[in-house]
């Protein structure tokens, strides 16, 4: 027999779902760029999670596409051969080694993990790189971090083929340079990249903090362009959020209607962000002044 306090759960979890109505029609047929970082990726219930959030979006009618980082899992592959990486501004020093393990961990053991999870949960990944059908070509511009690119050219035929398919694009960022080598492309410019060229409703990236915080540690749940770049002279934003900061300011010039960067590590983050009130993170959206 049921007890009064299930059938209260039971009642207040339907309460939560027809509550979320007005955001299902908001984001039915829109497309979202869900960028997991390597801190987000924990533990293989998280993972889990993670994917059933992401066909659960799919089901109610949204193109996810997933764009993925893997910095930690880079870092343990490259400490067996004994490499330790430096990084200028949240980016890897890339030589001609270190580009060949990049491509091997991000494509292969980082993608396939995520596409597995996507698949166990019932949906349909295809795990592809910033090479696959020409997706995302890109550009040396700081020669002193060697094979690391920026995107510069896009061709999003193949998301639109695969969104046609209700398949759910993982997208390892790795991209070919112009004469044919590989370039390592960091997940936060990639995943903006791919956003401005789909010109996503909602960017999210996911990371393992709450949001950006200020000076004092606190989150702060939206953020200007002028604000952002007030944070980061003040060396208040440093390291990987770096990357993050700037792909948000580019990705919204580029025609993302909302960028928000959020706790992957939180459990059904995608779901509380889209389809509640309550929100996540911090939102950075066009200056409307
Ligand atoms: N102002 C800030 N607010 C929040 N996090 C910050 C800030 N400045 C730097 N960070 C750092 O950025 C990190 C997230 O970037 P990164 O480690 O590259 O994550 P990911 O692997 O998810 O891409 C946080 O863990 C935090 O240490
Ligand atoms: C150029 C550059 O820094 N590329 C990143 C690509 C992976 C990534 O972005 O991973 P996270 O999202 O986990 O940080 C790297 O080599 O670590």
């Amino acid at each position: 027999m049921k007890t009064r306090d299930q059938s209260r759960n039971w009642i207040a979890a339907a309460k939560t779902l027809s509550s979320a109505l007005p955001y299902l029609q908001r984001y039915d047929g829109a497309t979202v760029v869900i960028k997991l970082g390597g801190h987000a990726m924990s533990s293989d219930e998280a993972m889990d999670l993670f994917a059933r959030d992401v066909v659960l979006m799919q089901q109610v009618g949204v193109n996810p596409v997933i764009v993925h980082g893997g910095g930690p899992a880079i870092n343990a592959m490259l400490e067996r051969q004994g490499v330790t990486s430096q990084f200028v501004n949240g980016r890897r020093v890339t030589d001609a080694a270190t580009i060949e393990v990049v491509e091997m961990v991000l494509s292969g053991l980082v993608n396939k993990r995520i596409v597995q999870a996507v698949n166990r949960q019932g949906g349909t990944a295809v795990g592809i790189s910033g090479k696959d059908g020409g997706l995302m070509t890109g550009v040396i511009t700081d020669p002193a971090l060697g094979f690391v690119g920026t995107p510069v050219e896009m061709n999003p035929r193949l998301l639109h083929t695969l969104f046609a398919s209700d398949m759910i694009p993982v997208i390892a960022p790795v991209g070919a340079g112009p004469n044919g080598e590989t370039l390592n492309i960091n997940g936060d410019s990639a995943a903006g990249a791919i956003a401005a060229t789909l010109k996503a409703d909602r960017l999210l990236l996911l990371t393992d903090v709450a949001g950006v915080k200020n000076a004092d540690g606190e989150v702060l749940t939206e953020l200007t362009a002028d604000h952002i770049r007030q944070l980061t002279e003040q060396g208040v934003i440093t390291g990987g959020m770096i990357p993050k900061t700037e792909t948000a300011l580019e990705a919204i010039a580029g025609g993302v209607r909302a960028v928000v960067i959020l706790d992957g590590r939180a459990p059904n983050a995608c779901l509380l962000e889209l389809y509640t009130e309550h929100g996540a993170g911090t939102l950075i959206r066009p200056d409307t002044r």
